[in-house]
């Protein structure tokens, strides 16, 4: 690895282990709040467990997931201290990951043979989309991409304001329409113009709400029609964005959206304001959409991409 690799792995640590501060904080003190007292894992302990893992928004399948595996392994061990009891989560919590889905890409590569490579961003109001795409503008500019950005969110004048505003931060051409045209137009001028200039990277931010899913799917379908006049495989990435702050909700969320469109990666958004990054888990172990990215400050270098691993590593190492 170069010294480089090393600096930028060192700080992408950090910064997740920051990001994750209060999630890190709450999920390991309702452990020891479950362990508090006892000596050896039993039936007490497992329910106080089972519980501290809901209430740190893990969900109630991947809970009861992690609660059987640590069961057999009593069952098997015979004894086992409360003091195993953390190490032993941590390996259960990989262990149910080991499945979730994960992306080839990593780094802010584009998969070859496919440039311009189009992400389509969809996700309802406030959870972070159009910081979200100024995030990976930044990260793909930085990995040496050239980047546009389409605003076909055309319903409300703030959302093109505010991508203007992230498209001057970072340094990134953007093609826009006044509020109210047509978000095919906008999303069809964008990859014309992405062509024509040689893009690597095209972001396209969409008013893909949920507020009726029929009209969400029309949307959707009829900016996929009209990028596929000029790039017949695009958009080569939904990329639904989803607030973590919310918890639950965006388990819920991710729900309604995979079942109303074809959304291939996720984003999710404010972990570094949350105690409930449990939700983390529960998405990568409910959906068969990886997570891609997460976001864990509201800066442009704030965006990671989502590593299993790391991200079970850092929720169980605190910081003194
Ligand atoms: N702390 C923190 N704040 C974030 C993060 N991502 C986004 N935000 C903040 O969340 C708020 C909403 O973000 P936007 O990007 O405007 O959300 P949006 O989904 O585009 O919302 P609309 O523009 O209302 O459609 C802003 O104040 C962002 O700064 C994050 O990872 N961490």
């Amino acid at each position: 690895m170069s010294f480089f690799n090393k600096l930028f792995s060192r700080e992408k640590k950090e910064s997740l282990d920051q990001g994750l501060q209060k999630t890190k904080e709450s999920f390991l003190s309702k452990i020891g709040r479950a362990i508090a007292g006892k000596s050896t894992v039993d039936a007490e302990v497992l329910d106080n467990l089972e519980e501290a893992l809901v209430s740190a928004d893990v969900g109630v399948d991947t809970t009861v997931r992690i609660i059987e595996r640590i069961e057999d392994r009593v069952k098997r061990d015979k004894f086992l201290g409360t003091s195993e009891l953390n190490r032993l989560l941590q390996e259960e919590i990989a262990n149910i990951l080991v499945d979730a889905p994960q992306t080839e890409y990593r780094d802010f590569e584009i998969p070859p043979g496919k440039k311009p490579y189009v992400i389509m961003v969809v996700g309802v109001n406030g959870v972070g989309k159009t910081t979200t795409i100024g995030k990976l503008a930044y990260n793909f500019k930085k990995a040496g991409k050239s980047v546009l950005l389409g605003a076909a969110d055309t319903f409300r004048a703030a959302a093109v304001d505010q991508l203007t505003i992230w498209s001057e931060r970072v340094g990134v051409p953007i093609v826009k329409q006044p509020m109210g045209s047509d978000p095919a137009s906008v999303a069809f001028d964008t990859v014309q113009s992405g062509v024509a200039k040689g893009a690597d990277v095209i972001i396209i931010d969409t008013a893909g709400r949920l507020h009726n899913k029929i009209h969400l799917m029309d949307e959707l379908s009829k900016i996929k029609r009209v990028m596929n006049k000029i790039i017949p495989d695009a958009p080569h990435e939904v990329l639904l964005v989803l607030d973590g702050s919310t918890g639950q909700n965006a388990l819920e969320q991710a729900k309604q959206f995979t079942a109303a469109t074809e959304v291939s990666a996720l984003a999710i958004t404010k972990l570094d304001g949350t105690a409930k990054g449990g939700v983390v888990l529960a998405i990568a172990n409910n959906f068969k959409i990886p997570v891609k990215y997460i976001g864990v400050g509201e800066k442009m270098e704030d965006l990671q991409i989502f590593d299993k691993v790391e991200f079970v590593d850092s929720l169980f190492s605190l910081k003194n």
